[in-house]
């Protein structure tokens, strides 16, 4: 079967420069890590006030000095193991020296129906003058009322004047640190994704400039774009070759999932995808909030719902039209796909009380850098002392300010290079 390419193998000992094309290529969530996209925070996140936290969120205001002391220490844990780790802001303004990135990419922010003719005409005059790093900087932290000057010759007209002074003329985008959701790999190829909440939806605007113009990328194939229904990179797992998990709930719509279907089976990038419904609530707002994978057949599950959790399976019957089945037990329907007896269940609690704390605080979330081999927030002591009595060793990081948007080690990183599965 056509799932995944062999002729594109990737050499994941070899580090690559940012610049120059490279094969990137993923087939599961547990082969060894080769290359990473992180976000290391900044100033985005000092736009956070107790005012704005809950639309931009994040459940606390960080203290930004800290979260990069703690992300400095995630990508250094990460290189350590030989990981290569790429930072969206230099890829983003490598992006912005090529012009029609640029034009694209100060077009859609200028295009915001909410400033109004003039004071889209002082935006677009004030990014005009900006290199490609501190646009990139602007793209990202965004820009407060107060960092536009008008005057007399560069008026703002009544929009500016009549904004509060606490607004944003452009938004800032402080959950670019999760760069997990706003693409993914499947196989050698790429997808944008589609990101449901207002405040992360232009994330996807950089990411498809990116992936479209940076020369790294050159040639990349697109299995998902951004203009399609809902799906965020959270709420996929590649459990095996050919076999994806796709959550559904508050992020990912059903109909993004059969779209993510249609799409991986017409490129021939999987056989078997299954559907899995999570709560509709912000502490399950991805599948990867409540299960990851942590070695070929194993996973990491919050155990309050590792017994109640379905899926529906999807498969594509002779013309690549998705034929859908169940639900069934998703431990069970993901074992018949895998191709295992079984998936071992790797619960994360004690006691429902427990569990619950260290769901909260991402537990579940823990990135795999090879099999039996994964990073974890260090405050889930007991998730992690039942993760090395199971026999998988875990490095762990600090988390305290990173953990404010709710997100832990999967959902700060988006790999675009692991070794190969055998199969
Ligand atoms: N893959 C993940 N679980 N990502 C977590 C994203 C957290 C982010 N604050 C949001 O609400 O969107």
């Amino acid at each position: 079967m056509p799932y995944s390419s062999t002729e594109v193998l990737p050499d994941a000992a070899n580090p690559c420069p940012t610049l120059g094309r490279v094969t990137h290529y993923v087939d599961s969530e547990v082969g060894r890590l080769g290359t990473v996209l992180l976000h290391r925070p900044g100033p985005e996140l000092a736009r956070l006030t107790p005012r704005n936290n809950d639309s931009l969120l994040f459940d606390a205001i960080p203290w930004v000095g800290r979260a990069q002391e703690e992300h400095d220490a995630f990508a250094a844990a990460l290189r350590e193991r030989g990981v290569e780790v790429l930072y969206l802001a230099t890829l983003l303004a490598e992006t912005l020296a090529v012009t029609e990135a640029r034009a694209e990419l100060t077009e859609q922010v200028l295009r915001s129906p909410r400033l109004g003719d003039a004071l889209r005409r002082r935006v677009a005059d004030h990014l005009s003058y900006l290199d490609p790093v501190a646009l990139a900087g602007v793209l990202i932290a965004g820009l407060a009322h107060e960092e536009l000057r008008v005057s007399q010759e560069r008026p703002g007209g009544l929009v500016y004047a009549l904004m509060d002074r606490h607004d944003f003329v452009i938004d800032p985008l402080p959950n670019l640190l999760f760069t997990r959701d706003s693409a993914l790999w499947i196989g050698d190829r790429v997808g944008v994704t589609s990101l449901a909440m207002p405040a992360r939806r232009r994330e996807s605007t950089i990411t498809h400039a990116i992936y479209r113009y940076h020369p790294r990328f050159a040639g990349t194939e697109f299995v998902y774009g951004p203009e399609l229904e809902h799906l965020e990179g959270g709420d996929v797992l590649l459990l095996a070759p050919g076999v994806l998990a796709v959550g559904v709930g508050e992020r990912t719509t059903p109909a993004g999932a059969e779209r993510l279907a249609r799409q991986v089976f017409a490129a021939g990038l999987a056989h078997t995808i299954l559907v899995v419904p999570i709560a509709q609530e912000r502490a399950t707002m991805h599948l990867d909030t409540v299960c990851t994978m942590v070695d070929v057949d194993a996973v990491l599950m919050y155990p309050n719902i590792a017994n109640t959790l379905s899926a529906y399976t999807m498969i594509a019957d002779p013309d690549g039209e998705p034929q859908v089945d169940g639900p069934a037990p998703f431990l069970r329907a993901a074992a018949d796909a895998m191709d295992l007896d079984r998936l071992r269940v790797i619960d994360t609690g004690l006691d429902p009380v427990t569990a619950e704390r260290e769901q909260w605080d991402d537990g579940n979330n823990t990135l795999a850098l090879a099999p039996r081999l994964c990073v974890g927030y260090e405050r889930n002591t007991q998730t992690n002392a039942q993760l090395e009595r199971a026999g998988i060793e875990v490095i762990p990081i600090a988390g305290s300010e990173l953990g404010s948007g709710r997100g832990g080690p999967r959902c700060m990183s988006c790999p675009l290079v692991r070794e190969p599965l055998k199969r």
